[in-house]
């Protein structure tokens, strides 16, 4: 997150970390706890990296420096990638992880709410972006888990904005006009919070932007409430 700050323990329970163990483990995206089994993702981040088994998604972090050998750890059964995903800047950027076992929920970790799909055309105006990606274009994965708040930008505004891309109705955007404070590498995946009547709900999922908090190129979101059916055909 650019222009962000550093989170206090349990203000964003449904954040998890999702690293990839290879030769060695490392984070690689953000994600959101969506019910005790299921975790929702950006189907970009599964890129090459489909085989669910080198997956492994920790719940209940604030800093990554706090993950050892004994913190809990679950283990990856199935991926669920969207069937029309491609690229990120083309949509669909979803993904469903199904854990190996049911986690039980805690302080520390609890669902976030998805949107129904009625919720289309609610104006959300209590938005978050939270993840350890990167603080500026050309950084690292941070270690204490970031927020910035970033107001919504309507799809019209931010179609003008990426004239090389389609931002359709499936696609959300946020973003200050002058840039500032954005998601950006190492935060994909992870949700777009917003508080509507005191409830939080994953409104976006962390998709692609050009660079980072750049002025004018706002951060492009999946729409979680268009994928609401899909989601539930999915995981229930
Ligand atoms: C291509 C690239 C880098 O190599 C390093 C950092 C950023 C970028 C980049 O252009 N955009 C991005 C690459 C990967 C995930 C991103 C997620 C969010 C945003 C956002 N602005 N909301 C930009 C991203």
């Amino acid at each position: 997150v650019v222009g962000g700050t550093d989170s206090v323990p349990g203000e964003w329970p449904w954040q998890v970390s999702l690293q990839v163990k290879l030769s060695t483990q490392r984070h690689l995206c953000g994600g959101s706890i969506i019910s005790n089994q299921w975790i929702l993702t950006a189907a970009h981040c599964i890129d090459n990296l489909e085989n669910p088994n080198i997956w492994r998604v920790y719940p209940g972090i604030l800093k990554l420096s706090e993950i050892n050998e004994d913190t809990p750890v679950f283990k990856v059964q199935e991926i669920i990638i969207h069937p029309q995903y491609v690229i990120a800047e083309t949509g669909y950027d979803i993904a469903l992880m199904k854990l190996d076992k049911p986690m039980n929920f805690t302080d520390l970790q609890q669902p976030i709410c998805l949107p129904s799909k009625e919720e289309t055309n609610t104006m959300y105006t209590h938005c978050w972006v939270i993840g350890w990606g990167y603080t500026k274009e050309q950084d690292q994965v941070q270690d204490i888990l970031q927020k910035a708040t970033i107001p919504l930008v309507s799809n019209e505004e931010c179609q003008t904005r990426y004239q090389q891309d389609r931002i359709d109705n499936k696609m959300i955007c946020a973003g200050y006009r002058k840039g500032g404070q954005d998601a950006c590498k190492g935060d994909s995946g992870g949700p777009l919070s917003c508080k509507h009547e005191e409830i939080w709900y994953v409104v976006g999922i962390t998709s692609w932007g050009e660079g980072c908090a750049r002025p004018e190129q706002p951060g492009v979101y999946t729409k979680v409430a268009e994928y609401a059916d899909w989601i539930l055909e999915k995981t229930m």
